[in-house]
């Protein structure tokens, strides 16, 4: 069942909460399939590249403390899960998204609850993570400010976003792909059509590479840097409180 009176460049203006929340609870019983199918299962290898890179930063902590905010069906969180030693916390909006995560990593400890207002203390986490999430955010300022605070000092925010490649030609086969081809592949198997029609729209309109790095540190975040993944088509943002 789609939105009817909302569009796509609509609620990428307003990325009204209750809205994203309808239409994630909407997506999430095809979410995790869709996923793979669509990126043609690199999306797995992206979250292990960020989990790699936490490991690293966290040089051989003990019980290193991780939220994963905006986990939807939690495949981040558990990919950090395997971090040896680590505690995994994780948060989201969507019960119907928290439904299927609860379900497949009972180990976690999943909240409902959203980005902007997390439930947790200052300075309680080494490592806060969110995949493919922040750009639905109804503030990202004050989604980072927060990831910020629960941050203890040193801590690190790793974030992945999808990115529209800039090579010229990289980026005319991949927006006919995101705009054309993936709309219609999803409709076959989602409810929501809308979300797939959101999807690149959101993309597009996010700031990416430098312009989010502007938003990190504006956040209050010591550094922020970023790497490109798989010809750009997604990126990781690591910042440092
Ligand atoms: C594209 S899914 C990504 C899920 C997961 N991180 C992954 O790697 O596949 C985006 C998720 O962000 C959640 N979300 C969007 N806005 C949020 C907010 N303000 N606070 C918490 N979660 C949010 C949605 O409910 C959805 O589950």
């Amino acid at each position: 069942m789609s939105q009817p009176r909302e569009t796509a460049k609509s609620l990428n203006k307003t990325k009204s909460r209750s809205s994203i929340r309808t239409m994630f609870d909407e997506v999430a019983p095809t979410y995790d399939f869709l996923n793979h199918l669509l990126s043609l299962g690199i999306d797995n290898y992206w979250r292990a590249a960020a989990t790699a890179r936490a490991k690293k930063l966290l040089g051989g902590k003990t019980a290193p403390r991780i939220l994963d905010v905006a986990t939807g069906t939690g495949d981040l969180a558990a990919s950090m899960a395997k971090i040896p030693g680590a505690e995994v916390t994780a948060l989201d909006l969507s019960p119907e998204m928290l439904v299927i995560a609860r379900k497949k990593y009972p180990g976690i400890t999943f909240h409902e609850g959203y980005a902007e207002k997390l439930p947790f203390d200052t300075a309680s986490f080494d490592i806060v993570s969110a995949g493919f999430g922040v750009r639905n955010f109804e503030n990202l300022e004050q989604g980072m400010r927060e990831f910020q605070r629960v941050l203890k000092p040193g801590g690190h925010a790793l974030i992945i976003e999808p990115m529209i490649p800039r090579n010229p030609l990289v980026k005319k086969f991949y927006l006919i792909y995101f705009k054309k081809v993936l709309p219609k592949i999803a409709a076959l198997f989602s409810k929501s059509t809308f979300a797939y029609d959101y999807l690149p729209h959101s993309v597009e309109h996010f700031p990416q590479t430098d312009a989010f790095t502007v938003v990190l540190k504006k956040t209050g975040f010591r550094t922020a840097e970023y790497f490109p993944m798989t010809f750009e088509t997604s990126i990781l943002y690591v910042a440092k409180k």
